[in-house]
């Protein structure tokens, strides 16, 4: 099968992750580039994927057939200016921002754009992402597979039918690995303060979450009823669970979701 060519503009984090992935899954490191403001991330990749390189984003977009828009939302209008002549119709755009919308690309190329709106994760780093996508009328099921495939090659993706939904998916996967880390944090913390070691207490709380997580991932039951299989009646986890419950977690977190949503809402109408 001809694969097609790939660029990726703004080669950070998240692209950086996704074009490992790609190689990974056996995508061929030649049908990919990178392109980069600076040349200290693409030495990198050029070393560690074997992919092709570049400081200018305007020859890496031009001999692709997909272009995938990683800079910040910040740069993205900069960016897409640049880039606006070469929307032909036929190049599909990817673009993994964080609310910059449909209306906003459609604006700074000029006129309706293939596009495929993305919301990745940080565990796609490590090959564990979460990742919602959203399609552009102008799209084909080509682009959608594509897309998709780019996008499982560090996770896994959950398509949503209305652009509005991908704020959700921020709530829900975007954002959310924050949140778990923010309650390993409390948990290493007040492990240490209860006499472990830094080691021991980073330990303690890692193994129990992922060993958590993949419960979640292999039982097929409900997660009130893995929650149940601990909480034995009158016993400690029912203290710990009622103390959570007093100080109202799952409004707290119901509240979190509703507040990361509200900011992707903002961020669109600052661009
Ligand atoms: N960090 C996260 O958890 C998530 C981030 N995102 C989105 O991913 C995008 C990238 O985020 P990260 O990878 O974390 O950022 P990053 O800062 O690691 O990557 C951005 C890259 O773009 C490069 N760059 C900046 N201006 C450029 C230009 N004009 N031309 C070419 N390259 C340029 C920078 O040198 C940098 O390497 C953002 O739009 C963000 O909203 C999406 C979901 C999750
Ligand atoms: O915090 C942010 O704005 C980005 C989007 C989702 C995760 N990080």
């Amino acid at each position: 099968m001809e694969h097609k060519h790939i660029a990726f503009i703004g080669a950070g984090n998240m692209a950086g992750a996704i074009m490992g992935g790609l190689v990974a899954s056996g995508y061929p490191a030649k049908a990919i580039t990178a392109a980069n403001r600076s040349e200290g991330k693409l030495e990198t990749l050029a070393d560690e994927l074997g992919i092709n390189t570049t400081t200018d984003n305007l020859k890496a977009a031009e001999a692709a057939d997909v272009v995938v828009l990683g800079v910040k939302p910040n740069m993205m209008e900069g960016v897409v200016k640049q880039l606006a002549h070469l929307n032909d119709g036929k190049k599909l755009f990817i673009s993994i921002a964080a609310g910059v919308t449909l209306a906003h690309f459609e604006a700074w190329f000029g006129k309706a754009v293939p596009m495929i709106r993305t919301m990745p994760n940080t565990p796609s780093l490590v090959g564990l992402g979460m990742t919602g996508l959203y399609a552009s009328d102008t799209t084909n099921k080509d682009d959608k597979a594509i897309s998709d495939m780019l996008m499982r090659a560090v996770g896994k993706t959950a398509w949503v039918k209305n652009e509005i939904e991908l704020d959700h998916i921020i709530a829900a996967a975007g954002s959310a690995p924050a949140y778990f880390f923010l309650f390993m944090e409390a948990m290493e913390a007040k492990a240490m303060e209860l006499g472990f070691d830094a080691a021991t207490a980073r330990e303690l709380v890692q193994q129990t979450a992922s060993g958590a997580a993949e419960m979640v991932r292999r039982r097929d039951m409900p997660i009130r009823e893995l929650r149940r299989q601990v909480t034995s009646p009158g016993g400690t986890t029912a203290k710990a669970i009622e103390s959570f419950q007093a100080a109202g977690l799952e409004k707290i977190v119901a509240d979190a979701m509703d507040a990361a949503i509200s900011r992707a809402a903002e961020m669109a109408k600052e661009l």
